[in-house]
């Protein structure tokens, strides 16, 4: 498998450290508002490469942050007269829900900065140890110039770096380019007790902790959007490297801009919808289609015509699944021809097509790609006299490689509200006394393949194998 590595700016074969697993660590969101699109991209990305990770059969290591406490989480508190935490933990609930309608699954981690701090402190007074850090008035500062390899990730040079920087505010700092690592609190701000005083860390500092603490000092892939490589990627290499004295991440992934009118979508320029606003028009598979049609690393044009378009190119697929399933269900007629043969063999193919393009650096595009070709294939090859093994083998094909990007997964989401739905009619009926009413749902839920148990947590139930 090849990717892209920011680090080399080359496509490298990728080797993870242990053998057929992977550790990986993506930086999260700043929760103080419901994300946008362009952030859904670079979450989606990291979603579909996990999945593709696991298909390919590595044990997948994922983590993603929560930043919990941050400026502007502290400002919109300070508006609305409430505490920071009610912030974030209203807006991390709101994420997981956005998250979730996109396919997005759970990292297996989901660290918050505020649950971190001392592993936070501990890496500030290891820097400060090794002389990497100075402290002035309670605010702790990384010191560039005396880390060597200050800008290696984002290719530029210090000192380059160093004319190009704006006359900073802070006069007590060694270099302008000197970042924060901890900051003493003001009256007021959330804060922790810290060798320092009283304060909080800065931005940077905690996906360095982070990483560390779930994943280790060395990690396979850290990841983000583009605008994340300088400062905030650089500035977690040197901490990191600095600290520990070893490799911190041996590929950097960066997920293009997803732009509107050719400028990226941010809540600055205020040129953004967020999942919501979309949702109230498309269904949110569409708009995940449409972000897997481009390959990661490109801008991405945003627009209502463009999801239109992408629209009626999922549906093709749901059209094709369908048609399959209403095949499979009437059975299929017994034995397999030559040409049902030659189409099994060509199946193969599609599946070794799709890993060729996804294992070159992740192509989601050439893969999709592959898909329509498969689907093309079935829908002429496939029809009432096929056999159902080989409907179903191509069924089968058809679902693995779209569960791949998390596409096609629409209808047994509805399947479960609906299995929900009618087990709340039954517990209303069977309250009412009307027994007949209730198993006559039961018996409509068996028919839906669906097994009841009745226990004293109530009613579970299951899929029939
Ligand atoms: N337009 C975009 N396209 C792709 N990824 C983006 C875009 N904007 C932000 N991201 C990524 O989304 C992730 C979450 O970022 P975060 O919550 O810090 O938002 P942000 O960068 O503050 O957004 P904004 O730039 O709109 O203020 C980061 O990995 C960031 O790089
Ligand atoms: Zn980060």
């Amino acid at each position: 498998m090849k990717l892209y590595n920011t680090l080399t700016k080359e496509k490298e074969d990728f080797q993870p450290l242990v053998p057929g697993e992977i550790r990986m660590y993506a930086c999260g969101p700043t929760v103080y508002d419901l994300f946008h699109i362009g952030n859904a991209r670079t979450f989606m990305v990291f979603d579909a490469m996990r999945r593709y990770f696991q298909y390919r059969g590595y044990k997948v290591h994922f983590v993603q942050n929560f930043t919990d406490i941050d400026d502007k989480i502290i400002n919109k508190a300070k508006d609305q007269g409430v505490t920071s935490e009610a912030i974030s933990e209203k807006f991390i609930k709101e994420y997981f829900k956005d998250a979730d309608s996109l396919g997005i699954e759970r990292a297996d981690v989901h660290p918050k900065v505020t649950e971190n701090i001392p592993e936070i402190i501990e890496i500030i007074r290891t820097l400060q140890e090794k002389g990497y850090a100075y402290e002035i008035q309670g605010d702790v500062y990384f010191d560039v110039t005396g880390y060597k390899d200050y800008g290696r990730l984002s290719k530029q040079n210090l000192e380059d770096l160093q004319q190009g920087s704006r006359v900073e505010v802070d006069e007590r700092k060694k270099s302008p380019l000197d970042f924060v690592l901890w900051k003493s609190s003001k009256e007021g701000e959330p804060s922790w007790e810290s060798p320092w005083g009283k304060g909080r860390p800065g931005w940077h500092i905690e996906c360095s902790a982070m990483a560390k603490k779930y994943l280790g000092e060395t990690i396979d892939i850290h990841g983000g959007g583009g605008d994340l490589v300088f400062p905030h990627h650089e500035n977690e290499v040197a901490q990191s490297e600095a600290a520990t004295g070893k490799t911190f991440a041996n590929y950097w992934i960066h997920v293009g801009y997803l732009n509107v009118n050719n400028e990226k979508m941010s809540k600055s320029l205020g040129n953004f919808f967020t999942v919501r606003d979309i949702r109230r028009e498309f269904d949110l598979e569409v708009l995940r289609f449409f972000m897997l049609s481009a390959h990661y690393r490109n801008p991405l044009n945003f627009s209502k015509e463009l999801l239109i378009s992408a629209k009626s190119g999922l549906e093709r697929l749901y059209h094709s699944k369908e048609n399959l399933e209403r095949l499979l269900e009437s059975g299929g007629s017994p034995g397999s021809s030559e040409e049902e043969k030659e189409l099994v063999k060509r199946l193969e193919e599609y599946e070794e097509r799709f890993i060729r393009k996804m294992d070159d650096d992740f192509n989601t595009a050439d893969g999709i790609s592959v898909i329509f070709d498969l689907v093309k294939d079935l829908n002429t090859h496939i029809g009432e006299g096929t056999s159902g093994e080989t409907v179903s083998r191509g069924l089968e094909l058809l679902k693995r490689l779209t569960g791949v990007l998390g596409l096609l997964e629409q209808e047994e989401e509805v399947l479960e509200e609906e299995i929900e739905a009618l087990i709340e009619q039954r517990q209303e009926a069977r309250k009412n006394k009307d027994y007949e009413l209730a198993d006559e749902i039961r018996d409509r839920l068996q028919g839906l393949g669906i097994e009841l148990k009745d226990t004293p947590q109530g009613v579970q139930w299951r899929r029939k194998s």
